[in-house]
Parts: C-alpha cells; structure tokens; sequence
C-alpha cells in the first residue's frame, strides 16, 4: 500500500483553498496512492480557551494539557476541525471517515514526559493500522484529530506532527507536513533563504541557535523520527499556496525535506 500522510497544521486549516482537498480526493480516485489526512489545531485551541478564560502554555512546541485544556483541545479538534475536514473532502467528491486516536484505540499514547509537568501530552507508541485499513480499502480517506488513549483509558493531547509522523511510520508511507511558511528559513546575510533540504545534524543545530523554534521543533523533530523508523519521505510544504503540493505530487522540488544525512561523496 503506497501511502501518503499530510498533515494540515491548524496555522493553515481555515486558508485551504477547495483545489487542496480536490487534489486530495483526485489522490485517492486516481490510485495514486492512499492519502490520509491528520489535521492540527493549535491556534483553533488557543481562541477557544482564550474564550473560556482557561490559561495555557507551551514547552519546546508542546502545551502543557491539564484536564481542562485536554478537554477543549479534544473538543476543538476532534469535533468542530475533524468534521469540517470530513464535509470539505465530501463536497468536492470524497468519502472521508473522521476519527481520533481515542476511537478504536487508534493511537495508543504514553505520557512524552513522566514526572507529568507536561499534564496529558502524549507520544504514540502503536497505531492500530488495521482499521486505517479498513478504511482505505472501502474506499474512504482517514481524517485523524490526535488526541490518544492510554491502556487505562486515559485520553492525551498529542503534537499534530508526532501524531502524522507515528501513522506515517506505522504504515511505511511518506509524511507530508503542510504548514503556513513555504518550509524551514533562515535569515543568512539579511536575506530570508529556504533550505530545501535539511540533516539532523544541521536541524539540531538551529533548534540550538533558536533559528527553529516554537511548532517548528516537533514538525522536524517528527520528521527525523518518522525516517529512522522507515518512513519513505519527510517533507515541509506550504499550504498557502497549494500549487506546492501539486508541484511536490509532480516530481518538482519544493519546501524542506528532512533527511538522515548526505551520503558521502568520495573522489
Ligand atoms: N526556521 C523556521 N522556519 C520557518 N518557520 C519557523 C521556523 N522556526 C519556527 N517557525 C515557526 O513555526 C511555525 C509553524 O509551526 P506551527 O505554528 O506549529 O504550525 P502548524 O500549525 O502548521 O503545525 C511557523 O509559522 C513559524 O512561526
Ligand atoms: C501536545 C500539543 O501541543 N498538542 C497540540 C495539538 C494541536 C496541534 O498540534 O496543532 P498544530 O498542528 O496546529 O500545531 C496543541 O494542543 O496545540
């Protein structure tokens, strides 16, 4: 099964045009390959406990989830996101089944740091693929919102990155991550340049010099991992112009890909 993972970030959610979910459905009709969709929604949570005066905060990229910032943050992304991913796709000619990690044990979580200062943020440790399966062979796009569930049934808020990042790995497929920038930047010189391609090492560096910060540090933190655990590709794509993802299903070079390292060239 040739599978492909976009994950939509919730900084472009409401800016996708009709042509990425049509191209999206064009995927899937065409037998091209098999593409599932995990969406995000962090600004979206931000604005609901701004509304509900709830505080919250982030660490390296991640937001520190009390019980009722989980509860909104599943409310947010599993309800209201999740079914208008599902309604788009339908609109324009796809069946799409929409699901968290929370139903059929999708994504079974462990809590990412257990002396609990993170509260319920949780890291994937299986994805039960049989069902994405299921799915894909009736002829629907999965449409996961990440929140995950422990074997006591303790539901986690988890990364939109390392949730995509898990399915990718768990299915051998490629990992999309669709994001509001046109891939990772640096300022060189005064000038804004894109990297087109990136290693681990040079990545662990600019995540040290604060040139990668904030969401940017799951999105390629998820993408090395995704690789070292066999996903075929990682690659950063705009979603504000989506002709990239139209240009990247072409063959043509675009956004950041993540790689392990440059193989070495020798005279
Ligand atoms: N070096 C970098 N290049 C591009 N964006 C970066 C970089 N470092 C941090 N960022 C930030 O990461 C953001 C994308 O992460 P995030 O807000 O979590 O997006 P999403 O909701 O799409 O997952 C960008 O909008 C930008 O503010
Ligand atoms: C643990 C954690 O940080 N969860 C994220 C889940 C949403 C997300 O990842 O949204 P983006 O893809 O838009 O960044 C959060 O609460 O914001």
């Amino acid at each position: 099964m040739n599978v492909m993972i976009l994950k939509v970030g919730g900084s472009v959610l409401a800016k996708l045009p009709q042509s990425f979910y049509e191209t999206v459905v064009q995927l899937k009709l065409s037998g091209l390959c098999e593409p599932i969709i995990v969406h995000g929604g962090g600004p979206e949570i931000n604005h609901a406990l701004e509304q509900l005066n709830v505080e919250s905060s982030f660490v390296k990229g991640l937001r520190k989830t009390t019980q009722e910032v989980l509860d909104v943050a599943e409310m947010v992304m599993s309800g209201s996101i999740n079914k208008q991913i599902v309604t788009k796709l339908g609109k324009v000619g796809g069946t799409a089944l929409g699901l968290s990690g929370v139903d059929c044990s999708l994504l079974k979580v462990s809590p990412v740091d257990p002396s609990g200062a993170l509260g319920f943020v949780g890291q994937v440790e299986q994805v039960n693929t049989d069902w994405l399966k299921l799915i894909m062979n009736n002829g629907g796009i999965p449409v996961i919102s990440p929140i995950g569930i422990d074997e006591s049934g303790q539901r986690y808020n988890v990364n939109g990155d390392m949730a995509a990042a898990a399915v990718a790995q768990s299915l051998q497929g490629k990992l999309i991550l669709i994001s509001d920038i046109p891939g990772v930047m640096e300022d060189i010189d005064g000038k804004s340049i894109i990297h087109s391609e990136l290693t681990k090492t040079q990545i662990e560096k600019m995540i040290l010099s604060g040139v990668i910060y904030g969401g940017m540090i799951p999105k390629v933190r998820s993408a090395l991992k995704g690789l070292s655990g066999g996903v075929k590709e990682s690659i950063i794509l705009n979603g504000l112009t989506p002709i990239d993802l139209a240009n990247y299903i072409a063959g043509k070079q675009v956004g950041t890909k993540v790689i392990i390292e440059k193989e070495a060239h020798y005279a």
